[in-house]
């Protein structure tokens, strides 16, 4: 017995909380056949990445198409770059029973709660600040300059914990990634998620009867 409606799963937190690592993690085994939501991104592609798997890399223009489109979920714009969710293949995934697994910053994780506010939200959370900084630090991704802009705004997201369901502190990765994975499974098994479908059960099988 399931419910047969995808869940949506938005993990998100701030930058250099380990949101890639953990997802990563996650993906890797991927025992529940979680989709992942490939985002847009003007960003430009960093060693190792590809186009289409870890993001669509598209140009600011044809980013804004897909804004005009109205083909983003959500969108937000991320230390001077473009990121966005695309709608269709959420849509899809879920209405054919696939949980739909979205890795994306506070701003876009926010506004998907407005339009999709039967998502589960779980917000990351870096053991402490000193670490959140050495973690940005380590990863020699960022210069100076948007170490310091990612750590302002790590500030203001710790502060949006509050509108999340369920927050997860990120010490160790296999920690972690038990939390989201039983979060998402409690999920399944709520009773509101699952009563209509047993109503049915105990109406087909009366009406059989008749
Ligand atoms: N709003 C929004 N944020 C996204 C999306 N995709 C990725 N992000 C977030 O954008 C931020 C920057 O991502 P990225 O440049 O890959 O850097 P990193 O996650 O810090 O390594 C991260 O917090 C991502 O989770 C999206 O579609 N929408
Ligand atoms: N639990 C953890 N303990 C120690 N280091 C971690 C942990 N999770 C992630 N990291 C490291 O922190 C850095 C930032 O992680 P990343 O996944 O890129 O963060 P995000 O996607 O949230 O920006 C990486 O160098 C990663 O290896």
């Amino acid at each position: 017995m399931s419910d047969t409606r995808g869940l949506l799963i938005v993990l998100s937190g701030p930058s250099g909380v380990g949101k890639g690592t953990v997802r990563a993690a996650i993906f890797k085994n991927n025992i529940y056949n979680y989709v992942y939501s490939v985002s847009a991104t003007t960003r430009q592609m960093r060693p190792g990445e590809v186009d289409g798997v870890d993001y669509y890399f598209t140009s600011r223009e044809e980013f804004e198409e897909l804004i005009e489109e109205d083909a983003l979920l959500e969108h937000a714009e991320y230390v001077g770059n473009y990121y966005g969710t695309p709608i269709r293949a959420i849509e899809d995934n879920l209405s054919k029973g696939h949980d739909v697994f979205l890795e994306i910053e506070v701003q876009g994780a926010m506004k998907v709660r407005e339009r999709m506010p039967d998502g589960i939200f779980i917000f990351l959370a870096p053991p402490n600040l000193n670490e959140l900084e050495s973690r940005i630090t380590g990863r020699g991704t960022d210069n100076q300059e948007i170490i310091y802009e990612r750590m302002q705004k790590a500030r203001e997201e710790i502060d949006m914990m509050k509108h999340y369901d369920y927050v997860v502190v990120n010490d160790e990765v296999d920690c972690a990634v038990n939390k989201v994975n039983g979060i998402i499974q409690s999920e399944h098994l709520k009773v509101s998620r699952v009563v209509d479908q047993i109503k049915l059960q105990i109406h087909n099988y009366f009406q059989k009867g008749e």
